[in-house]
Formats: C-alpha cells, structure tokens, sequence
C-alpha cells in the first residue's frame, strides 16, 4: 500500500465559472485504501473519457424499488414528472403520440453474410419517492422541457445470413415483433400483430420479405442500405463517446471528434463488398467508389483454400501465418535486393500470390496460415489503398471504415492504416469504430419516425458491457438469455471455458513483408477473441434525463478519469487491488441478500463474471473504450446489479447511520457552545475528519471497537491541524462570517454533494448543512441514485434527515419546508408550518451509481439545482494524493473560490 494515500478534502467554491473539477467521488477498495475525501481539479485532457460498463441485459425486472436498477446511470424518471408538471402522470414521456399499432423494437441490416439486429428495450415505469417529491418539484421549476426520447437501452445482436433461422427465432423468443420485450409494452396499446412493420436495409431486407410475413407475420419497410450507413455513421460519430480510434502498429487510441468539424469524410464499409460514401453532412452523402473484393472475398476465396469452418478460424489461422512463402516479394524479383529507385525494399510484397505460379507446389503443399495471411494482407491493403484514392479525389482527410470485415482485428486494422498512411504519406487518417458492422442496422433503426433518436447527445447515452453481451455463448450469438437464472447457468458453464475464452490466442509474429516501400505492420495481429467475446459493443441507455452539470466551465475539457488506467502500471495495480478486495465483496454481497443458497450463487457468479472483465481488460485495456479507473469501479457496481445485488453494503450502512445518529445530539450541543468562528472552523474540520473514518473499512471497524465513534471523530479532527494542504479557511471564513467593515454575506443555495453513510454524512456534512441553514442558505445534499459500495443514496436521506431532524429545530424546520418530513408536516400541520419561513434542506440524486461522479452525466434534477446555486461544497477522496495534489495521507485540501 505504500504510496497510496487518501486526503479529506473539502472543497467549496462559489466561482462556478471555473468549476471544471474532476470529482473523483469515492473510490472506495475499503479493505485497501484509506479512504477519504477529496477534490482533485481537473486535468486538461481534450479526450473525453468515459466508457460506462458493466450493466444488465434484458433480465427480469429486479424487485420492487422505486429506483430503476438496470444501470449506473439509472434510469429515474424524476425530472420527467416534474418536467411535465403533473406527478399523477406516470409516464408522461409520450413518445410515438399517433401510432400504437406499427411499432417495432427493432431494426434489421441484412448483409449479404451477416445479419445485423438492433433492437430497443424499454426501461420499466419509474416513480419518485414520496419524501423527495416536494424537492424535485421544487428544484425543477421553471426547468420545463419535453423529452421526445423514450429512455430505454439499444442492444446489438448478429447472425450469419445463411442461419436466417436463427435471427427469426430469436426475435420469436424475445418477441420483438410483437413490439415488446421484457414484457413491457412499448405503450399501453398491446400491438396488433398484423399491421406490424419493421425497419430493414440490405439486401436481404427485398430478398427476405416474405418469410418475414410467413414466419412472423410482419411487413419490412425496406430503408435505402447508403442511406442507413450514413445515418449510422453520423449518430456514432456524434452520439457516443470513444466510437472511434485509430489503429496503427499496435497502438490504439481513441478520438474524439468535434461535432463540428466531422464532414466531410469518407466512409468505407467493408462487408461482402466495399461501398466507399463521402459524407458532407447529415443524409448529405455520394456513393463515389466501391469495390467488389471485400469481406466476402477474403473469407469466400480463404474458406475455399483452407478448408476453414469459420470466418474466426480464418482470421486465426493468419495469425500463425507467414505470407512469404506465398507472395512474390520485390527481393524475389530482384535477387534479394531492394528495388530503392522507386522506393520499394526487397522485403515489400511485389505480387500477393505471385509465388503460387513459379512453385511448383500443389495447394496442399502451402500452409493453410500463409494463406490466410496473404489473403487478409492483400485485400485489406487494396481496400486501404483504393479507399486513399478515393480520399484524395475529393480532399478528405478522414476515412472511417466500418463493415465487419474489420472485426476489430488489429492486423487487419494496421494494414488498413499502413496503406492509408503509406500512399497519403500521412496526409490522410483512417479510423475505425467500435460498433463497424451496425451502421446500416443502427441507421435503420433510425428511421423509425419520431423516435427522437437523432437528438440524442453524447450525455444522455450510457454504454454498458453486460455479461449477457459481450460473452454471449455460441459462434455469433447465444441463445438469448431469457432470464438471470440462465445468465447464472451460462456463467457456470462459461467458468469451464474460461480460460478458453479469456486467455490470449498464442501466435507467432508473422515475419511479413510490407508493401509500396514501407516495412511490415508491426502488429502481430494481437489476440483474436472469440466472436462473441470480441464485439466491443455494449448494450446502450438511452437515458433521457441526464445533462451535462451547468456549472461545468468546460465541459469539453472536462475529464472525470483522474487515473487513466491505459498506464499499465495503473492498470495493474488497481487490478490487484480490485481482485484481493472481491471475494470480500463477495461475502458481504450475499449476506445483504440474507446468505441464501440463491444469494451464494449469484455471488459466485458475480465473482466470475467480474474477474472475466478485469482479465479481459488486463488483456485489452481498452478493449470497452477508453479505460479509466472509474469506469473500472463503476462496473463493479453494475455487475453486482446485474446479478441482482442491489445493495450489497445495506446493513453495513444502516449500521453506520444509527451509530452516528446516536452521538449527533451530543456534538451539535458541543458545536452550539462554540463562538462562531470557533464553530465554522470546527465544522469544516469534521467535514474532513469524518470523510477520513470509512466505517466500511476493516481499519475502520478496528478503529471503532477501541473507542465510540464520537470519540474517534472528535480525536481525529483535532489532529486537522492547519494550515491544510490547501487551505482557503480564511477566505471562506470571511464570506460566511464577515470581518472588519465587511458584513456576511450568507449564500444563496448550497450544494452538497455528499458520500459515505454513517459519520461521513451525519457527523461532517449534516453539522455544515446545518450551519448553512441558519444563516439562511438553502441546502441541497447531492447524493448517488443507486447504491454503490457505502455511498449514503438519495433514497436513503431523507430517513437519515428525518432521524436527525429529532435532535434539531433547524433540521427539522429545513427538512420540512424542503418537503422531506413528509409524515411530520401533514401530522402537525397548524398552518404556521406550511408558510414557515425557514430555508428549505432539500435532497436530490445526482443521476449516478458509482463510486465516481461524471459532472457530464448528471440527472436533470441536480442540474436544475445547481442553476440557483451559489456555493458548491464537495467532498470527495482521491488515491494517489501524491500524484494529484502533491500530498500525503491524511491531508486536508479547502479549497475555496469565491465568485470574482
Ligand atoms: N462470423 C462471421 N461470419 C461471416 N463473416 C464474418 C464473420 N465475422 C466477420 N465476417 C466478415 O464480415 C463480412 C461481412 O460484413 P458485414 O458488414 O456484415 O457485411 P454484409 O452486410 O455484406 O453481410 C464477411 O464477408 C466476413 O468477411
Ligand atoms: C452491393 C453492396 C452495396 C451490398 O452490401 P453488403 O451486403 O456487401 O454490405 C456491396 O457489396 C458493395 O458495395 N459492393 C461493391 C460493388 C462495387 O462497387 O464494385
Ligand atoms: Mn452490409
């Protein structure tokens, strides 16, 4: 543990034009680090960073809650209720007003080999706790806006096309043609069958037609195929964050484009065939080049010499091969020597195949890897190289390649670069995305009308990598996982093939020659995964209600990731560190589910399907996006959730909030006896002290057996001797309490975010709330939506301010006039209540369910706060202080920026 560190740190500001912190919320491996709370400014970063995993696949619908459970990110309908102004209404988000009967989930893209399905499912009716109403209705005012977008989650499934029996047996069982999945209508009207129409391009969207009517009785409205790749391309590049990246000797890396500086570009799909588009804008495109030697050509031509079964075995067999002894080199033809008149080396393929003529050797005779590599290299470089021709016919500098013939195969990619690189001597750049072979299928899906998906920003779509997705068994898909008893069986059968699946393929670099004068691509082809383990491609939410934090000074520097786990030294570290912690997770996970056998075996899935992630990235970091840690903690999370841990620390925090409710009597009579500045000074100390004391750490409970928990916060905060780390007390002093010839100036509304349970939020944060209230500022705590780890979650709070609010009239004055004593006020009402004058203390979810917050990605609710805030108090904690601010263990950071 040497080096790592934790620091308290309070951070309050009212200068909201420069707030653009990383707040690293909590990290919390309890048993490991010490942990505390801090704010980290944020680092430049023009990437934007966050890949969101882990998460669900359509499963039953988890227990009652009247929190959505499915993600991180989940799903509250808070705002819409509030938006709509009417909270009778459950489900105000009226998506498709006039139709009810020719609505499908689902859109198809049917490729001359594969079949591409994207299918949407709904995100079960949400309602708003009772208790937090008042607030969100309060907070919300004035922020009236219609969300057009149905919150719901896009899923990616593909078939071959020559088992079109299978892709129309899965939309059976899942019954997406009958516009519902999960047994959730898509609205209230059930469907009528007969009139259903779906979305479909390709060419299989004219040949197949009528077996769709046959089999599922549903008409295909068949959407231009150039038009869907189009619109799906454009959606990508706008919508979701680390689409694309470049792939060049190894090296991946992911770009984020400006929105307006996209067009022009060119897009090149390599499915069977190649069409090349140059894209000017949105639905504003030209089919300017094709070619007819693409996908179908290498696996036709590869299957026919190899004997091969399968499209992977192809692409492995590569892997191993050396393509000299087939190919022609420059160096065959000029006895050994380069031919550097017109810069070709003697080790550049001068002829793919060339060698098959003068050998005089049978097909037998050659290795069925050199082969394949040969072929792979010789259709992927004249893709890369009719695809610069056609860049530089109309001066683009970017080519985007799609279609699955990419595969995410890193030799495939690189040649594709090389030869890119190569002939536009640099001058022209070719990207891929992650989600290659779903263009025309997404952009089908799309043109559903008045689906509102085309407004859908970067902000309101969440990625997650659920077990069910990326790992679904079979060769192209699974069979669909109908519920999280067959997610577990499929987990324990996936244990046998573990290794199988997660270890990397052993390979050889293949001593290749290059081509047109440059050297061989230096990427050995990496690893090829498994088909289904291999799709990079999450499930995503749609989520409606999230927006980017309004208080962010810039939003497009903004990087939540303070700890870039693409540093393999990071990387493993924390991979250490979250595996070493897992099996205590686990043992807490199932005793908060009462340590059933169910629970065991959920928890024993769990622990599969966490460690398969954490190997696989150790293997591809990057393999989800763009990794950072807290996406590494945040699936942690959502794979407990998606084997239906919904709160796996829940007694554990009930314990820590009645221990600290306790002695909260006792310390704010102390604090009331102080003088003012005595008492400011007090409380911003235990803000920081009680951030320290994590009562979900084993140090923690050691702690706690050798004293009461008062006696270790009081003993702890007198060692917060200042001056802190950073310590801007006397500023903040100043504006809170005046000084000579300058009065108080109380502020308007404060936010809070707050974090663990127990001390953490009643000794520290409820004592300062309190404060702020008396001197009239509003108070809004900010807390997670779901549980993660011992976060305090918004649900949560109200019971904890109602408990406290016993021991103190500012309490119990703030909390009802902020509607959180819902029970209190309408037993005592006397009318003087109703029109008390005390400042509201209000709660709101902050939209997230991780252990780190994404200022981009907050709920609406918190964003409508934050535009009446005045002071912004957070509180958070960091790992590597030394890193970030430079520190040690234990430090305290104030940071304070009054507005100038
Ligand atoms: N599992 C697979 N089975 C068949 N082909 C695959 C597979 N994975 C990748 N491919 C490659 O992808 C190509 C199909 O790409 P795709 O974009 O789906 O095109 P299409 O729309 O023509 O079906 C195939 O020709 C082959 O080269
Ligand atoms: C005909 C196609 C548009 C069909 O799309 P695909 O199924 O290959 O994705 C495509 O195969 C293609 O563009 N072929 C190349 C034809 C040419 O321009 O030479
Ligand atoms: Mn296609």
């Amino acid at each position: 543990m040497a080096g790592l560190t934790g620091h308290p740190v309070l951070e309050i500001g009212d200068k909201f034009e420069e707030l653009q912190n990383n707040i690293f919320n909590n990290n919390k491996n309890k048993e490991v680090i010490d942990k505390a709370g801090l704010v980290v400014k944020g680092e430049e970063n023009s990437n934007n960073n966050n890949n969101n995993q882990g998460g669900e696949r359509d499963m039953a619908p988890p227990t009652s809650n009247s929190l959505h459970r499915s993600g991180s990110r989940p799903q509250l309908d808070l705002s819409k209720a509030a938006i709509q102004g009417n909270s009778e209404e459950r489900d105000p988000t009226i998506l498709l007003p006039n139709q009810s009967d020719d609505i499908s989930h689902f859109a198809l893209d049917i490729g001359g080999s594969l079949i591409k399905l994207v299918y949407f499912s709904r995100h079960e009716g949400q309602s708003i706790d009772d208790k937090r109403k008042k607030t969100v209705k309060e907070i919300s005012n004035g922020s009236r806006r219609s969300y057009p977008i149905l919150g719901g989650r896009l899923h990616f499934v593909k078939f071959e096309t020559s088992k079109l029996n299978e892709c129309l047996d899965f939309i059976s069982s899942k019954q997406l043609h009958n516009g519902r999945i999960d047994s959730h209508y898509w609205n209230s009207e059930a469907p009528n069958k007969e009139n259903a129409v779906i979305k479909a391009t390709g060419g299989g969207a004219y040949k197949f037609a009528d077996l769709f009517k046959e089999r599922l009785g549903v008409s295909i409205d068949k959407e231009d195929e150039m038009d869907c790749l189009v619109a799906g391309a454009n959606f990508l590049l706008k919508a979701i964050r680390h689409e694309a990246f470049t792939h060049m000797e190894g090296h991946k890396e992911f770009v984020q484009i400006d929105h307006n500086d996209l067009f022009p570009y060119l897009l090149v799909n390599v499915g069977s065939g190649v069409s090349m588009i140059k894209v000017d804008g949105d639905g504003k495109f030209q089919r300017v080049s094709g070619t007819n030697v693409g996908g179908g050509t290498y696996w036709g031509l590869g299957r026919l010499l190899t004997k091969c079964n399968s499209f992977d075995e192809l692409l492995e067999l590569s892997q191993r091969g050396d393509n000299r002894t087939i190919d022609m080199l420059v160096g065959d033809i000029y006895g050994g020597m380069d031919y550097s008149k017109i810069g070709l080396s003697a080790s550049t393929i001068a002829s793919s195949f060339g060698k098959a003529i003068s050998d005089k050797k049978e097909l037998e005779d050659h290795r069925p890897e050199d082969i394949s590599l040969s072929l792979l290299r010789m259709i992927s470089y004249n893709i890369g190289q009719i695809s610069y021709l056609n860049a530089l016919r109309f001066g683009l500098k970017r080519i985007f390649f799609g279609g699955f013939f990419i595969r995410g195969h890193a030799y495939t990619m690189d040649t594709i670069s090389f030869a890119v690189h190569f002939w536009s001597q640099g001058q022209a750049q070719a990207m891929f995305l992650r989600h290659e072979g779903f263009l025309g299928a997404l952009g089908a899906f799309m043109s559903y009308e008045k689906l509102g998906l085309d407004d859908l920003m970067v902000h309101q779509l969440v990625e997650r990598f659920p077990m069910g997705a990326p790992y679904t068994g079979g060769k192209i898909h699974g069979p669909p996982l109908g519920n999280l008893n067959e997610k577990i069986s499929w987990m324990e059968k996936f244990v046998l093939k573990g290794t199988e699946i997660t270890a990397p393929v052993p390979m050889a670099p293949p001593g290749t020659t290059g081509l047109g004068g440059f050297e061989v691509p230096s990427s050995k082809g990496g690893t090829l995964r498994s088909d289904a383990s291999a799709l990079n491609v999450g499930v995503l939410h749609l989520v409606p209600t999230l927006e980017v934090f309004p208080l962010l000074a810039n939003p497009k520097m903004y990087e939540p990731n303070t700890i870039d786990l693409s540093d393999h030294c990071e990387l493993e570290y924390w991979f250490t560190v979250l595996s070493e912690h897992l099996p205590d997770l686990v043992d807490k996970a199932v005793a908060s589910e009462g340590g059933t056998d169910d629970a065991k075996r959920r928890g024993d899935a769990f622990a599969r399907a966490f460690s398969a992630h954490l190997a696989r990235l150790m293997e591809e970091p990057a393999a989800y996006g763009k990794l950072g840690l807290a996406n590494l903690l945040e699936l942690r999370e959502e794979c407990l959730r998606e084997f239906q841990f919904l709160d796996a620390y829940r007694s554990i925090k009930q314990r820590e909030n009645e221990v600290s409710l306790a002695v909260l009597p006792d310390l704010l009579m102390e604090l009331d006896r102080m003088d003012e500045e005595a008492r400011l000074l007090t409380l911003i100390e235990g803000v920081l002290a009680a951030n320290i004391f994590d009562w979900g750490s084993r140090a923690c409970v050691d702690l706690y057996h050798k004293g009461t928990i008062i006696d270790i916060y009081r003993m702890s905060r007198n060692k917060m001797q200042r001056p802190w780390r950073v310590d801007d007390f006397d500023l903040f002093r100043e504006r809170m309490l005046g000084s000579e010839g300058k009065k108080p100036r109380p502020h308007k509304r404060a936010l809070l975010f707050v974090d663990n349970s127990g001390a953490d939020v009643v000794l520290g944060m409820l004592p300062l709330a309190r404060e702020l209230l008396r001197r009239g500022t509003e108070v809004v705590l900010v807390a997670n939506s779901l549980p993660a780890l011992n976060d305090v979650t918004a649900m949560e709070l109200p019971d904890i301010v109602a408990e406290a609010a016993k021991h103190c009239d500012i309490l119990r004055r703030a909390a009802e006039a902020g509607g959180l004593l819902v029970d209190a006020m309408t037993n005592t009402l006397d009318g003087s209540k109703e029109n008390c004058s005390s400042v509201p203390l209000m709660v709101v979810e902050n939209g997230c369910g991780s252990p780190c917050i994404d200022l981009r990605q907050v709920s609406s609710e918190l964003a409508s706060a934050a535009k009446h805030a005045d002071l912004l108090a957070m509180v958070k904690n960091q790992r590597l202080a030394e890193k970030l601010i430079k520190g040690e263990i234990y430090d305290c950071v104030c940071r304070y920026e009054p507005a100038s």
